[in-house]
């Protein structure tokens, strides 16, 4: 996670101990909570940061790793989501349990065993109840505000088999929201298909999940703007780079685009 903001030109610091929190979360321009690897005692650490966060009107957002795969990451999960994060990303899984209120009793725990497609009227359901962001990943990745919904086709199946890739895409949604916080539907899709033609163009270098971690993140600290304006097929009057700080993508419906599944289109025209 801290490699891919790294790369992408943002500076991560990675905070557990509650006694930190009211010093340091003030300073951050955004906050990422995340909840795999979670025990009861970083849990208090987690919502005092979520609540120091809203206190300095910084954005934060959740990934609720695993949030159907047991009672303990359920009840957790959707405590910090009454804290109100500006966005959740979750796999389809994730966000079906968050939508439902409820343990999966299929659930892998951290992999998702549902398509990202399956889980669209969950976040749409779940954005209009929590007033946050909610963003599906997966082979197409869903992002609404609860009424509209931008499709990111970016992206490789062999991500699936890097652990925190999904972490790591939160990560980045943390810095892109940070540097737009008035634009949080945009800033999330431009993070998740700036990380999805990062893994497109490692994948194209790599032998396997582990050279693809690396390759991702060469990728990634190298994209310059003519290449993922390329990839995107996105017309001239947007700007990327590989600084977060002007790489916040406009969500667009584009039919040639569509055709060759490399780029952000509309709910209704891409699904
Ligand atoms: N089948 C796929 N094809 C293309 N991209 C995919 C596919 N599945 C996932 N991705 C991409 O992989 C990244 C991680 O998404 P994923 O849904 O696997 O997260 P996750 O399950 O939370 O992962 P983790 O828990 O390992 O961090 C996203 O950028 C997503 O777009
Ligand atoms: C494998 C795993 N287990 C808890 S968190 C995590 C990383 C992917 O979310
Ligand atoms: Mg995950």
């Amino acid at each position: 996670m801290a490699n891919t903001l790294l790369s992408a030109g943002a500076s991560p610091a990675m905070i557990h101990s509650i006694n930190e929190i009211p010093e340091f979360t003030p300073k951050a321009l955004g906050v990422c909570i995340n909840a795999g690897t979670l025990t009861s005692d970083w849990l208090p650490g987690m919502k005092l940061a979520a609540q120091v966060a809203n206190q300095s009107k910084k954005p934060w957002v959740l990934d609720p790793v695993a949030a159907g795969g047991s009672s303990f990451w359920l009840k957790a999960c959707l405590e910090l989501l009454a804290l109100k994060p500006t966005v959740v990303r979750g796999n389809g899984s994730e966000i079906l349990a968050l939508s439902k209120g409820s343990v999966d009793s299929n659930s892998k725990g951290v992999d998702s065993v549902h398509g990202s497609s399956d889980a669209v009227e969950a976040a749409k359901s779940l954005a209009q109840q929590s007033g946050s962001i909610v963003a599906v990943s997966g082979a197409v990745d869903f992002i609404t505000d609860g009424d509209k919904v931008v499709c990111v086709h970016n992206g490789v199946p062999m991500l699936q088999k890097i652990t925190a890739s999904g972490c790591s895409v939160t990560a980045l949604i943390s810095a892109f929201v940070a540097v737009d916080p008035s634009h949080p539907v945009e800033a999330t899709a431009s993070a998740l298909a700036i990380f999805g033609v990062s893994s497109e163009i490692g994948m194209d270098m790599a032998r396997g999940p582990a050279s693809l971690r690396t390759h991702l993140i060469d990728s990634l600290y190298g994209l310059d703007e003519a290449t993922a304006l390329a990839r995107e097929d996105l017309n001239g009057e947007e700007h990327i780079s590989k600084d977060v700080k002007s790489s916040l993508l406009q969500a667009r419906s584009n039919e040639k685009a569509e055709k060759e599944n490399r780029s952000f289109s509309i709910h209704k025209d891409c699904l």
